[in-house]
Formats: C-alpha cells, structure tokens, sequence
C-alpha cells in the first residue's frame, strides 16, 4: 500500500528561535518529493521533524491520516525509515550486521532474525551494490561506501515513506545516479513515497514529482520542477541567475551556470524581438538573455518547445493557443512590440498557416526601417505549407533591406556588432 504524508501548520523552534514557521505540505501517495532549498533554510530540521527524531513546537505530522507522535516506535519504523546526512556509525561492527539492524522492527526478541530477514538483507544489498562490503568493517569504508551501507540499512526496514538527507553527497557521479535510479524504482515498482534533500538541482529536476523550496525555514514554493525551477524562483531564494533549458526529451527543466551574470544583472540597453518557433531559437534565446539584451518573443503557440523555453526564461511573450492561428489581437500586440524594439530576429521557423502573420509582421518590420536579422536555413527555403503563400512573403522579405545569415550563432554576432 502507498503511504500518504500530511504536514499541517508545523513550526520547529530550537533554543525559542523559529527554524520552521508555518509548514503545510501533503504528498500524494507514492510520490517522489524534493526537498531543496538553500544551507540553513530548514531542510534537514523538517526531515527529522517528520520522521519524530525531533518534536514540533506547533502542528501535526500525520501518515495516512494518523498522527505520527501516536505510532508506536516499532510501527513507526515499519513505516518510515531516514537515511541521515551523517552516516558517521559510532560502533564498529561488520556490514552486513548494520544492515541487519535495519529488519529491528520485524525480529522477535526471542527468535532471532528469520530468513526473510535474511533474504530482505540480502536484498537489499544486492540493490546497493554492498554485497561486496559484506565482511568489511565500518569503520573501514569511504564516506560514499558507508552512505550506501547506511541507504540498505533504511531499506531493510521495508519502510513505505523513505526520507533521505543529501543522499547523494558523498558519492561519485556513478553512484549519484545509481541511488537515483534506484530510489525511483523503488518508487513506480514498489509504491515507496520518496522526499529526498538534494542540493543538485539537476538531480531533483530529472527525478521528483515535485519539488518543495525552502526558503528561511518557509516554504516558499510547491510544485512540478517545471514550476519550481524558474530563473525567477531560484534568484528569489538562491539570490543567483542561473540559465534554465529544458530537456528535449523529458522536458524537465535542467539548470546551468550563467557565467555572465553579472553582465546580465546590468541589462544592454537594447531591445530585441524574437519571432521563432519549434526550437528554432532553442540556443539564441538563451545567449540573448545570457548577453543581457532585453528580449520578447512572439507570437508563439503555447506549449511550443520555443514557447516553454521563453517561459522557462521569464521572457515577455505574446502567445496564441496550441496550434491555433494568430488571432487580429495578437497580431497587433506583436506588432506594438516590434515597434519597440531596436533588432527584429526572424529565426528558422516553418512556413505553416498558423505562421504567415508572424512572416508578415517581419515585412512589416522591415518596411518601417527595423532593423531585421533573418536566419535563413534551409528549413525556411524549402518547407512552405502554406501553398506558396508563405514563401511569396518570405521572399518579399528578402528583397527589403534586412541582414540574413545562416545560423542561430550568426545572428547573435550580428546582433553584438552594433
Ligand atoms: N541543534 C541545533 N541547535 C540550534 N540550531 C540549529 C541546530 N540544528 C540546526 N540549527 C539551525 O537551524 C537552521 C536550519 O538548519 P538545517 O540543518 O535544518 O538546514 P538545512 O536546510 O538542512 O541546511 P544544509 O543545507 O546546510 O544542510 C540553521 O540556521 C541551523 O543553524
């Protein structure tokens, strides 16, 4: 069965000071949360929190709609298992008997351990790739070796909510995405409700359902890491601009340093208007914000790829539903905003219906004496759909005094020659 976490209104103070204010978050059942947030903003505090290794001053943890200071200790550990930040183990037994101590909950005091309890050890070891430590000591492992020891020891639990304290720390890129792996096998095949701390952003991305962001012991933001990893959020709790693509295939947003940012803090004094679509600007979106120009878009369908990386980017875009044509209205805020804008960037966009008042709008441009940057590909030359009517305004285009070059990097360069 899939266990259902409930935080309500929980606050944790240590010494009289707030750590934790007002925390109400509920996870579906079998989910895999994140929990990120910066150093000191409450993460590890609101993990013990939940799994009662600390008492809140305020509030109510309940599992499954039980309140969790009600659980016997034994069933509580059936239940919820943590995998700690500090894997320091201050006795030194053999492996395979720390391990063992994770099937605690289960072993009768007068029979010993069973073979099931032998079995889920084994188990358990065989997925932490520990097998090979058996024998070994504690004391005598590296800190990745002991995180995993410490990893099997909270699987052996059976645990149905697995709370996991930078899990991934210690542990070289390999491993990283191993644990990973099998943490989110262990939640779709097995049902196991995940909330991890991770302080790799790119790790949360590819991996949670949903990501929780603290921020100074408040939850500032819940939700897919579509919605958490926004430039905008990460600068609001991180105080860093960070550049966020999306994944081409999943889609889940993965984050990268901006090495100009505080070329970028200081926006140019420039104002640039992109007319783009399907992924055509995919790299000149992002170098245009990474050079701090100050960019709009338009008009793109929602959803489009260019569409989510405009969004992703926080760029000012004028949008028209999925697959729909460019209603009057939108025809004329994309104008408006042409008028506004020192370069017009036409890039690599396919010649379909929904497209021929963003072709339009180009000309326009470049009529009225805009500056006009056309990244003329192949694309653009053959594949018309419109029957011929796109590919007439195109050529009109063409004719009108505009700068055209051959890819999305040429046209920066263009741009930064100004
Ligand atoms: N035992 C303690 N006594 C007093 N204050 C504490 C104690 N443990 C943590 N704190 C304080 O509580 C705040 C939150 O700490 P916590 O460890 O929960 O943050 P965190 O988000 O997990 O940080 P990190 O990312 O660095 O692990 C910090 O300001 C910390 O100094």
């Amino acid at each position: 069965m899939k266990i259902k976490l409930e935080v309500d209104n929980l606050s944790y103070q240590y010494d009289q000071i707030d750590i934790l204010t007002k925390i109400n978050f509920a996870s579906k059942e079998g989910e895999f949360i994140g929990l990120i947030g910066p150093n000191g903003s409450g993460k590890s505090t609101l993990l013990k929190n939940i799994s009662n290794i600390l008492k809140p001053s305020k509030g109510i943890v309940y599992l499954d709609d039980f309140d969790l200071k009600k659980i016997k200790n034994k069933d509580l550990a059936r239940q919820v298992a943590i995998v700690p930040q500090e894997t320091n183990i201050n006795y030194d037994f053999r492996v395979e008997d720390i391990v063992l101590m994770g099937r605690a909950p289960y072993v009768s005091r007068w029979q010993g351990e069973s073979s099931k309890d032998i079995k889920v050890v084994r188990k358990v070891m065989e997925l932490t790739d520990t097998i090979k430590l058996s024998d070994r000591y504690i004391h005598q492992l590296s800190g990745g070796e002991r995180q995993r020891v410490v990893l099997a020891r909270s699987l052996a639990q059976e645990p149905e909510l697995l709370l996991l304290d930078e899990p991934t720390s210690n542990l070289d890129i390999n491993y990283q995405i191993e644990i990973m792996e099998l943490l989110r096998r262990l939640n779709q095949k097995d049902g196991l409700t995940i909330l991890v701390i991770l302080h790799d952003l790119n790790l949360a991305a590819k991996y949670c359902d949903r990501l929780l962001l603290l921020k100074e012991g408040q939850i500032h933001s819940f939700g897919t890491p579509q919605e958490i990893l926004t430039t905008k959020k990460i600068e609001e709790v991180y105080g860093l601009k960070l550049l966020i693509k999306q994944d081409y295939l999943s889609k889940r947003p993965y984050l990268t340093l901006n090495n100009k940012n505080s070329q970028t803090k200081d926006r140019l004094d420039h104002k640039i208007h992109l007319v783009c679509g399907g992924g055509s600007a995919r790299d000149l979106m992002q170098a245009l914000v990474e050079s701090g120009y100050q960019l709009s878009c338009g008009v793109l369908n929602r959803s489009d790829s260019d569409w989510e990386l405009a969004r992703s980017l926080e760029i000012e875009t004028i949008s028209e539903d999925p697959f729909a044509s460019i209603s009057d209205e939108k025809h004329k805020k994309n104008l408006a905003k042409i008028k506004e804008a020192d370069t017009v960037v036409l890039t690599d966009i396919p010649i379909g219906a929904g497209n021929l008042a963003n072709l339009k709008a180009v000309l326009w441009a470049a009529r009225n004496s805009k500056r006009v940057i056309v990244v003329n590909s192949c694309k653009l030359k053959n594949k018309d759909y419109t029957g011929g009517e796109g590919r007439k305004i195109f050529e009109r285009l063409l004719r009108e005094k505009v700068v055209v070059v051959k890819e999305e990097f040429e046209a920066l360069e263009e741009i930064k020659m100004l």
